[in-house]
């Protein structure tokens, strides 16, 4: 191991069993009662929501298929991912993101202050993404986060706008059930998406010499409202089951995504639905990618729980917060190895 930074190591409580667990129970469902010419069917719907609200208040992960994103736009994608990354890192590093604008290549991200082994391309789905300048709360300037693409391969570009639009279609159709699965409107959310800063990831997890000691990505929950990932048939995706605390594997399913529920809409919900750890387990032998696209809202949004979702018997959980500057907050632990634990939603939680 002689040459691995030691950036790279996990405390000994959070490194990956080699031992797999495999999921039996992640939920699969199949969304063709959205997209089928009975999509008026009120109860093929209305079981639908059933199914999605069960799996968002036992796993906050599941996974979709017959999502009516078209094969081809995930596939050139993938093989555009695929020839970038292939690439020297010096080519690469001609479109590096930095803290002013963090869309781009970045190869020394950190999650909990221990480095991930992987490389990503990050890309605002709105292009130019408006966030807030700086993480000071009274600082109001606004600034533009600009995507960058890079000469190879010349069909990325192409290729992620047309991704970002069909994926943008299927986030929209997963928050209208979500938000009928708690009893509200379809479109009681779609608002809090009008100029939204979503972005979507491009990872590469190269094979890993020390699979046992490294993670692709160490554990973590994802700080938007929802992630619609596509990972390869590689593997290493694991999920903290709910029940016990167990890391359990998330098995690749062909043309399936996986979908996990944000800490946002953990706020939204107050708690009906909690966000998921989860981590990237890493191995010696096969590169990985994944693809995730992260669903989040205006940089102006105030968070809070939804108002229809609280009264006196249960009162709202959380304190509002602004999801920009909490964004800006968040990001800064990713350029620098910060001494403290970065800003989570616990910071806003209301005691009992
Ligand atoms: O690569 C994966 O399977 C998941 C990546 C992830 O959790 C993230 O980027 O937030
Ligand atoms: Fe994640």
């Amino acid at each position: 191991m002689g040459e691995v930074d030691s950036a790279f190591i996990q405390a000994i409580e959070h490194r990956p069993k080699l031992a797999i667990v495999e999921a039996e129970g992640i939920p699969l469902i199949d969304l063709s009662a959205l997209n089928s010419p009975d999509s008026s069917n009120p109860s093929a719907i209305s079981r639908l929501v059933a199914e999605i609200g069960e799996a968002c208040k036992n796993w906050g992960f599941f996974q979709v298929i017959n999502h009516g994103v078209p094969f081809e736009r995930r596939q050139n994608m993938e093989l555009a991912s695929r020839k970038f990354f292939a690439q020297s890192t010096e080519e690469k590093r001609k479109v590096r993101r930095d803290e002013m604008n963090p869309m781009g290549y970045y190869d020394t991200e950190h999650t909990k202050n221990v480095r991930d082994w992987k490389e990503v391309f990050d890309f605002a789905v709105e292009n130019p993404m408006v966030m807030p300048a700086s993480h000071e709360p009274d600082d109001k300037e606004l600034t533009k986060w600009i995507n960058q693409w890079p000469d190879y391969p010349s069909e990325l570009r192409e290729a992620s706008e047309a991704y970002a639009e069909e994926l943008k279609k299927l986030s929209y159709k997963l928050v209208e059930l979500i938000s009928l699965s708690l009893g509200l409107p379809a479109k009681r959310l779609n608002a809090f998406f009008k100029d939204q800063t979503s972005s979507i990831r491009l990872n590469h997890y190269p094979p890993c010499p020390i699979p046992h000691l490294a993670l692709g990505v160490g554990r973590h929950k994802d700080p938007g409202a929802l992630t619609i990932l596509g990972q390869d048939d590689v593997g290493g995706l694991e999920v903290k089951r709910k029940t016990d605390g167990e890391w359990i594997r998330v098995r690749p399913t062909p043309d399936a995504y996986i979908i996990n529920v944000g800490d946002i809409i953990q706020v939204w919900s107050n708690d009906k639905y909690e966000s998921v750890e989860h981590r990237v387990m890493v191995n010696s032998q096969r590169e990985r990618f994944s693809i995730p696209f992260f669903l989040n809202p205006g940089h102006h949004v105030m968070v809070e729980p939804l108002e229809e979702l609280t009264d006196e018997q249960n009162p709202a959980k959380y304190k509002a917060y602004n999801w920009g500057k909490f964004r800006a907050t968040r990001i800064r632990s990713n350029f620098k190895k910060l001494s403290v634990e970065n800003i989570q939603i616990h910071h806003f939680k209301i005691a009992e």
